[in-house]
């Protein structure tokens, strides 16, 4: 970060707004020690009457669980912040009216925002942007494709489908560039290109949006962010927040995947396997990569900027801790049924001790529940079903050897190997709080794995600035 020092005393804010939960960290800056970490839910998904495919949150409720975490960190810490680092769910878009984006409010010696003027947040997980739609839209000028969930498509698809609805709003981001915006009471918005390649139409050899491309198809392109370096500041805070001083530095926000990995992948020979709500596998290429000129719809691997003009392979699976979440909610939804109630957490705590309890199956599951990017059709099934293998740890043990062994066809431990992969470190929390999963990955994958903690993107935030400054 090219600007103001953090101290000797001070700390860095790292903060993650995540598919599932928002967590914050606070970074001591000179020791770069996790002194205060705090993940709250979000509960944050609605229900979309716009279209049957459609994954929309409720930013209001993101925000929210951002208020739980901050007013859960210790006030004398806050007054002491000297950065603020933001990264969140990537490809998401959130659009919002500029200078009326968010209300300021002032109780109990507390300031804080709340969103105004502001979309619903459409998701990565969006789905109403089918085969049909997608190849109707321009080619783009990029070596990634595009897909249903990126922003740009989905500003298409409201193009054709509900056009009144984008003349309402002037300003867009993702979700984590909205809080930037909103902190730094910024006039545009800014986005660094690591999600900028989120949203597609966006070329990394020279860090520009396909401005000429999407204006010829009639795209709003006032409502493109302006382009800032990832891991510089975006601005500086409008007013106090929570203890935090006003004029406080804030970087651009950053994706939550390529801070996942800045948290732990400290060796060339190390691989990242993050899963939170989605699932990502990914090593580091050499320096002098560059990716070719034109995507690759087919790939399963695609090519994602990290920092300073460098590219991290990654199998990025739609498919990770939420099809475990997926399975709890129907065993949730099933028990109702039979007028029982047991809590989510206790639901998760049984499977995983009944597939330890199994170290082995038969039964097979499919899991690709969402489809994948490269294979947008692929959904989930069961196989090789006998009356030996139903029990809860059976079919527990199968639903976690299939997310991880969708994740080894996408990215296989040969590729890994030929790529000088000696060490997978596991990061996220849908990984750390789940020991079927961890035996999974070790019993796929021919490496020694070692495992980190599940804020790790907020970590991985706050270390970039400390590493900047
Ligand atoms: N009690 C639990 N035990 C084990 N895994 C859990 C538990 N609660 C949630 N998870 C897993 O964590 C995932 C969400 O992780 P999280 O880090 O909050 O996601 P995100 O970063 O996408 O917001 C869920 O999809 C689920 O698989
Ligand atoms: O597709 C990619 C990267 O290409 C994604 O993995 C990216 O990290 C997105 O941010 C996630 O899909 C959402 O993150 P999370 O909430 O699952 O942690």
């Amino acid at each position: 970060m090219a600007e103001s020092q953090t101290g000797c005393d001070g700390f860095v804010l790292g903060m993650d707004l995540g598919t599932t939960s928002v967590k914050v960290v606070l970074l001591e800056a000179q020791s770069k020690t996790v002194t205060e970490s705090r993940s709250f839910t979000t509960h944050a998904d609605i229900s979309s009457s716009t279209h049957t495919h459609a994954k929309e949150q409720d930013p209001a409720l993101i925000i929210a669980a951002l208020d739980q975490c901050m007013a859960a960190l210790p006030k004398d810490k806050l007054k002491k912040v000297k950065f603020i680092g933001v990264c969140g769910q990537m490809h998401g878009i959130v659009l919002w009216k500029s200078n009326s984006g968010c209300e300021w409010q002032s109780k109990d010696g507390i300031t804080r925002f709340s969103p105004k003027d502001v979309s619903q947040l459409i998701t990565w997980q969006d789905g109403r942007c089918d085969t049909d739609v997608l190849s109707a839209l321009p080619k783009p000028d990029s070596h990634l494709s595009v897909a249903t969930g990126f922003g740009c498509a989905t500003v298409f698809w409201y193009m054709k489908h509900r056009p009144e609805f984008l003349s309402g709003f002037s300003d867009a981001g993702t979700i984590q560039d909205y809080v930037v915006s909103m902190l730094c009471s910024l006039d545009k918005c800014v986005m660094t290109g690591q999600n900028a390649a989120s949203w597609g139409y966006f070329n990394t050899a020279t860090n520009q949006w396909n401005t000429h491309i999407l204006k010829d198809a009639g795209f709003p392109v006032h409502l493109l962010p302006v382009l800032v370096d990832s891991g510089r500041v975006a601005g500086h805070t409008s007013c106090e927040w929570y203890g935090i001083p006003a004029h406080t530095a804030v970087g651009a926000a950053l994706g939550d995947f390529q801070c996942s990995v800045y948290s732990c992948m400290t060796d060339r020979g190390h691989a990242v396997l993050n899963m939170s709500t989605s699932a990502q596998l990914t090593f580091r290429m050499p320096a002098e990569f560059t990716p070719t000129s034109s995507p690759d719809p087919l790939s399963p691997i695609a090519y994602f900027p990290y920092f300073e003009g460098s590219y991290l392979a990654v199998a990025a699976s739609l498919n990770g801790g939420n099809v475990m979440a997926t399975f709890v909610r129907m065993l949730d939804s099933w028990m109702k049924e039979f007028g029982l109630e047991v809590s989510e957490s206790s639901i998760y705590s049984q499977l995983i001790h009944s597939a330890l309890a199994q170290p082995n199956t038969d039964l097979t599951v499919t899991s690709t529940l969402l489809g994948e990017r490269h294979a947008p059709s692929s959904s989930a099934s069961v196989s090789h079903i006998s009356s030996s293998n139903l029990s809860l740890g059976h079919v527990t043990r199968a639903v976690c050897r299939g997310i991880i062994e969708n994740l080894a066809t996408m990215m296989p431990p040969q590729s890994l190997q030929a790529a000088g992969v000696c060490c997978i470190i596991g990061s996220g929390s849908a990984l750390s709080c789940n020991a079927v999963l961890q035996q999974e990955v070790e019993r796929v994958f021919p490496f020694p794995v070692v495992y980190g903690k599940d804020v790790d993107s907020a970590v991985g935030v706050a270390m970039v600035i400390s590493d900047q400054t």
